[in-house]
């Protein structure tokens, strides 16, 4: 006898299936007339570091607002932990995605434990809000700031300190919440060598803790020493994907990012 499963069913033998943190896949997006983004397939699995680099324009920021359900879809699926995002913000995004913008987007006359604060009082991280006691999410913000190295600025106002150390409660702020999938907007950019190096550890922990990054960055030698693995985009197509060295040698990446064009 034929047995079709039920939804329960197929939910539990999907579980059953390790699935990467995100699979995007065969995702187009168009603006008018505009393809920025044309048939991009790529994973990051669990405890990874994957870089989405490539020129202006290529389609990076794209991208990162198809996995925050921030843009319509013209084709493609986008999963998060196994499951099927839709194409606008949803809960599964708010629990389980966190992203930090090139902006920063802190406030700057609260102090630094405050504004790591937000994202648990806010209700912005869709959990932990309202059963989480002003103690209990003190605990954690101040946990946060003591992973992140910044434990003693706690109660700064953010506005008096330097750029480098903005961007640290920058990160806090997107890792309070517990997020299983972190997106970094440039987190190289601004930095000097000192602080990039430091970053790289940073970031490498992240997800050595089980948080995996996707991270766009236009630093070059930071993305080749903290990815895993490196997808290229050139015009909203991806042009090259695996690791650092095998994107390095790849003569279309060369080609995208220096107009050089490959031996015949
Ligand atoms: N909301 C929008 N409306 C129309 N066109 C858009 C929109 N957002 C992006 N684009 C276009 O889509 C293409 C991809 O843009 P996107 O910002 O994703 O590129 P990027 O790789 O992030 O570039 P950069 O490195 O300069 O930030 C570009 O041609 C851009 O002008």
């Amino acid at each position: 006898m034929n047995h079709t499963p039920s939804g329960a069913e197929q939910t539990s033998a999907a579980a059953s299936v390790p699935e990467p943190r995100l699979r995007v896949d065969q995702l187009t997006v168009r603006f008018g007339g505009l393809t920025a983004l044309d048939d991009v397939s790529f994973e990051v699995g669990a405890g990874e570091v994957v870089a989405l680099i490539g020129p202006n324009g290529a389609g990076k920021t794209t991208v990162f607002n198809a996995v925050c359900g921030l843009v319509r879809r013209a084709a493609g699926e986008i999963r998060i932990d196994g499951v099927s995002a839709p194409s606008r913000p949803t809960g599964l995004v708010t629990r389980r995605v966190a992203r930090t913008l090139q902006g920063l987007g802190l406030f700057d006359s609260m102090s630094v434990l405050e504004n790591v604060l937000v994202p648990l009082e806010s209700g912005a991280s869709g959990r932990a809000v309202g059963r989480t006691s002003r103690a209990d999410a003190t605990t954690q913000a101040s946990g946060c700031l003591e992973r992140l190295g910044i434990a003693h600025l706690a109660s700064r106002p953010v506005a008096a300190l330097p750029y480098p150390e903005r961007k640290r409660v920058a990160l806090a702020r997107a890792l309070v919440t517990g997020p299983t999938l972190l997106l970094l907007d440039e987190p190289a950019g601004g930095l000097g060598e000192e602080d990039i190096d430091a970053l790289a550890d940073v970031v490498r922990a992240v997800a050595a803790s089980g948080c995996s990054v996707l991270l766009v960055e236009h630093h070059v030698d930071f993305v080749m020493g903290v990815a895993d693995r490196i997808v290229v985009l050139d015009f909203g197509r991806v042009i090259a994907c695996g690791t650092p060295d095998e994107v390095r040698a790849d003569p279309r990446v060369e080609e995208a990012y220096l107009g050089i064009e490959p031996a015949a």
